[in-house]
């Protein structure tokens, strides 16, 4: 295949920026087509980068000019659109979380399982960001000895109108979820969610900034604080407490100016920023994998398993106490 021809379902914010990497970047795929839930955004989007538009999404994903989609839908539109893929034999890229709810990912991992060949990546790109991969490497190495607790921080200076509380765990923290879960190389055995004070910097009924605490099945304890209205920068953080050392993710910034007798340093202000070699990383490594036929990367049953572990915070939250994480038994079709 000389150029793997992508069409892209979902032309919001995150769905436009993969279009220019991966067309202004990115080697060996091009987004020929677009489209979107909302038909007229999705054309006038087609319009604007000078590739097909289609009105429906379901045409555009059964095209036989379309060698592969991806899906950067609101949440809600992944499951159907996922599901459309596998129905079409079609390599997909889905945006995070894989659904919102851990049935709707079961049904895309039984969907894909029937289908007998794997073709889901999501969207989970902190496992190709550089600062992850050095703690994981770390971790993995023994020089430090086993990992005991994580103090992780996922900061945003703000979120959309319509965020609620469920979205702090459904919608952020599910990277920590599937970063700390590959990175650990364990799945989950508890959840809980705490309060603090709220900030005043968001809605009356927010609860912001949330607690979210983890233990892993070998007993290590993950704590993750999210505070989407920081009215600041965007900061992540993760600090490693091992038996021999703590190991700290860095935090790349801009660079740091000294002028008029101060000093300062801009600092990210969006995923976007913060990520950027991790999404193309994440593409690119879709891009030759769907072209060389197989899946290399988070593949749909650890996207369900970030929905089950998502699912008890969410009840831990609701419940305010500690709820086991309970997963399904791994299909062997995942195993290899
Ligand atoms: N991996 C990551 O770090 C990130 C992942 N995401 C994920 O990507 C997906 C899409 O997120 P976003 O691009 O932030 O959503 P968005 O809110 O920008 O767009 C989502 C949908 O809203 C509608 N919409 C947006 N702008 C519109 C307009 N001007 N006119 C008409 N309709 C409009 C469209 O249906 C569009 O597909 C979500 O699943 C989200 O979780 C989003 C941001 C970062
Ligand atoms: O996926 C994302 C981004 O990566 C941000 O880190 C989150 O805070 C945001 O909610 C989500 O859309």
């Amino acid at each position: 295949m000389s150029e793997l021809r992508i069409g892209l379902v979902g032309t919001g914010g995150i769905g436009r920026t993969h279009i220019e990497r991966i067309n202004n970047t990115l080697q060996g795929g091009k987004v020929v087509a677009c489209a979107d839930p909302v038909g007229a955004f999705g054309l006038s989007v087609a319009e604007k980068y000078g590739i097909k538009g289609f009105e429906n999404p379901i045409d555009m994903i059964n095209d036989p000019e379309i060698d592969a989609v991806m899906c950067t839908t609101a949440d809600p539109y992944h499951e159907e659109y996922v599901l459309a893929s596998i129905a079409a034999g079609k390599y997909v890229f889905c945006e995070k979380p894989l659904a919102p709810k851990a049935d709707a990912c079961k049904r895309i991992v039984e969907a894909e399982m029937k289908a007998g060949k794997k073709l889901v990546q999501v969207g989970f790109m902190r496992r190709y960001d550089e600062g992850y991969k050095q703690l994981k490497a770390a971790v993995d190495s023994g020089k430090y000895g086993e990992a005991l607790l994580l103090h992780c921080a996922h900061r945003n200076p703000s979120v959309p109108a319509d965020w609620d509380n469920s979205m702090a765990v459904e919608n952020s923290m599910v990277h920590e979820i599937d970063v700390l879960r590959w990175l650990l190389g364990e799945d989950y055995a508890t959840a809980e969610v705490r309060y603090g004070k709220s900030t005043n910097n968001g809605p009356k009924d927010l609860h912001d900034p949330q607690i979210m605490i983890l233990t892993t099945k070998s007993g290590v304890r993950i704590d993750v604080e999210s505070f989407v209205n920081n009215k600041n920068d965007y900061d992540i953080k993760c600090e490693i407490v091992c038996d021999g050392a703590v190991l700290n993710m860095p935090k790349p910034n801009y660079i740091s100016v000294n002028a008029n007798a101060t000093t300062g340093q801009a600092m990210y202000t969006d995923c976007f920023q913060r990520f950027a070699d991790a999404y193309n990383a994440e593409i690119q490594t879709w891009i030759n994998a769907s072209k060389a036929g197989y899946v290399d990367g988070p593949t749909a049953w650890d996207g369900y398993c970030c929905q089950v572990a998502a699912a008890a915070a969410s009840k831990a939250r609701e419940t305010q106490t500690i709820v086991p994480v309970e997963y399904d038994e791994m299909p062997d079709f995942y195993k290899k």
